[in-house]
């Protein structure tokens, strides 16, 4: 069964049922969900809570969600009076229990929910490594079959705080290939019969569940921040960010200003901000990722390297960014280390390269005076804690079911296709 809400095209305004659709019939635009105007949260630990403006019916009963605090020692070092940190990771202290480690798991609990309720059993995606282990994670959970296809640079990401299960199968792209060639194989894998794409950006479980960073922030803060800052590679949580805070807004109980976006990329591979720099809604790859696979060869959060990112479609990062007057940070390897430094010896938990870029455009901001000292900023530590796990749990490496040479190989070499044609 799936949930009652519909799925309403943002550029034609046509309605769906909320089954696993990804796309209008008419346009290119994003789906978005049509939720209650107000929310009501439901008396479980982690995302479940959120499950009014979720595109699920049964509440997840993980325990996984973003936990939002006010930061003291940060705060004091960038003379800030109002900023608040959302982490997601593994963090007992602060009760943050994503044992993978990063956001993505929160966009991995309602999508493999979303499909069980549409009936289908399988699931593949393209990832560079932070997604890939949330997706397994969550297969294994849920016996629910997972295909993920990662560059093999992303390979030291995929392991799992628990047994590797017969429901994930991972392939590997050899070296030379990176995110986007992965993204190519997986929708060729996608268009066999019985196995669905799980669409990005497009799916709005992904976007949603994302979305629950900004709502854990509203809930703790009363209200919704000035600003967001955050590493974008997809875009896909900063877009969930704007949509959440719309959502907020039509509640009426968290003010009615929205935040301004400030958005960050690791120098060389900056394609997003080069286009918003020149306020472009193409991203123009000569000009905006030239020699792009020797850049992101380059980036030291190499989850950020997206050559395809949600960025011009309607309801994508550019309109988001027009609409919140947002600004975008180009941050270098050696910024995003010494942030990195500061915020662990001040915050006291280790967190991903991708945060600390989002520290490092905090940094920024403050030096540039986007932020005003008593302006309600939300930083997001979108993955962390990996040291803190490791210490504790034993985790389990996922070993390759199969290798592919590059995106156009043949399906059969590297899959049991005979169960999945129609
Ligand atoms: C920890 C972390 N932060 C930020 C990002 C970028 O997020 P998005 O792809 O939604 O833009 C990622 C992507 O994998 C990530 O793992």
């Amino acid at each position: 069964m799936t949930s009652n809400n519909l799925l309403k095209c943002l550029e034609c305004g046509t309605r769906y049922d909320n089954d696993f659709r990804l796309s209008c019939d008419n346009d290119d635009s994003f789906l978005r969900m049509e939720y209650p105007e107000r929310i009501n949260l439901r008396q479980v630990n982690g995302i479940g809570k959120f499950t009014d403006w979720l595109p699920i019916n049964e509440v997840l009963t993980t325990t996984a969600g973003p936990v939002t605090y006010k930061s003291e020692h940060l705060a004091e070092e960038l003379g800030l009076t109002n900023l608040y940190i959302s982490f997601s990771g593994y963090w007992p202290e602060r009760d943050a229990s994503i044992k993978t480690c990063s956001f993505k798991e929160l966009e991995a609990h309602p999508t493999m929910q979303r499909l069980k309720e549409s009936g289908h059993k399988a699931i593949v995606l393209a990832s560079v490594g932070n997604t890939a282990r949330a997706f397994a994670y969550v297969s294994a959970l849920t016996g629910m079959d997972v295909y993920i296809v990662v560059p093999e640079f992303g390979l030291d990401k995929l392991w799992i705080p628990t047994e590797v299960t017969d429901s994930i199968h991972l392939i590997t792209m050899n070296k030379g290939n990176d995110y986007t060639d992965a993204i190519n194989l997986s929708q060729r894998i996608a268009d066999l019969e019985g196995i669905m794409p799980e669409g990005g950006a497009r799916n709005v479980a992904r976007r949603d569940g994302m979305a629950t960073v900004m709502l854990d922030a509203a809930f703790t803060i009363n209200r919704i921040p000035d600003h967001y800052f955050q590493a974008v590679g997809s875009g896909t949580g900063a877009i969930a960010a704007w949509e959440a805070s719309i959502r907020l807004r039509n509640d009426g109980r968290f003010s009615d200003h929205m935040p301004k976006l400030q958005l960050a990329q690791n120098l060389p591979f900056t394609p997003m901000v080069n286009a918003w720099n020149e306020r472009r809604r193409e991203i123009i790859p000569e000009l905006d990722m030239p020699d792009a696979k020797s850049s992101i060869e380059k980036i030291y959060a190499d989850v950020l390297s997206n050559r395809t990112p949600a960025y011009s479609v309607t309801g994508g990062l550019f309109d988001c960014l027009t609409e919140s007057d947002g600004i975008m940070y180009a941050i270098s390897n050696s910024e995003a280390k010494s942030a990195q430094d500061m915020f662990e010896s001040l915050e006291g938990v280790d967190i991903l390269p991708p945060s600390a870029v989002a520290v490092a455009s905090l940094v920024k901001a403050v030096e540039k005076q986007n932020v005003n000292r008593d302006d309600v900023i939300l930083l997001n530590i979108a993955g962390g804690g990996e040291k803190i796990l490791k210490s504790e749990f034993s985790v389990s490496t996922i070993k390759p079911t199969a290798s592919a040479k590059d995106s156009d190989i043949d399906l059969d070499l590297i899959m049991d296709t005979g169960s999945y044609r129609a």
